[in-house]
């Protein structure tokens, strides 16, 4: 049935959820800061432009995060013994997350600036 394929597919996205929580203390850092822009968006209520900005600027640095747990995960199973190109991909993938956190950051600075001047 389509419905019980949904939710089982969903079951596997909540357990590689799950298993990053566990897993990357980076991850749980992001999570609380996740938390922390949603605190400042319930308390200081702003458009609603800015929920969907900052939301989605939250949703691309976990997404960042997951992507890169799963090629870490995936190139530590594939070949444990370190090798210059298995560097070179754990490298890239933390660069997407710098970058994706570097994005976050400027929209985080856009809101400060906006909120403060208005
Ligand atoms: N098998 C390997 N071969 C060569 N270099 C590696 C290898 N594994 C890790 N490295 C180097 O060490 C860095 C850190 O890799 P590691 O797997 O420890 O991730 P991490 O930075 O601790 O990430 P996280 O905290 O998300 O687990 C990589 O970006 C890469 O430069």
């Amino acid at each position: 049935m389509k419905g019980e394929g949904f939710v089982r597919r969903l079951g596997f996205a909540l357990q590689g959820l799950r298993h990053t929580v566990v897993t990357e203390r980076s991850f749980r850092v992001h999570l609380v800061a996740a938390a922390g822009v949603l605190a400042v968006l319930l308390i200081t209520r702003p458009a609603p432009v800015w929920w969907a900005v900052l939301g989605l600027a939250v949703g691309f640095v976990l997404m960042a995060e997951l992507f890169n747990t799963a090629l870490e995960t995936l190139a530590d199973h594939l070949h444990p013994e370190r090798h210059p190109v298995v560097g070179a991909a754990k490298d890239i993938a933390a660069a997407a997350v710098l970058v994706a956190s570097g994005a976050a950051a400027v929209a985080g600075l856009a809101f400060a600036v906006d909120w403060l001047g208005g």
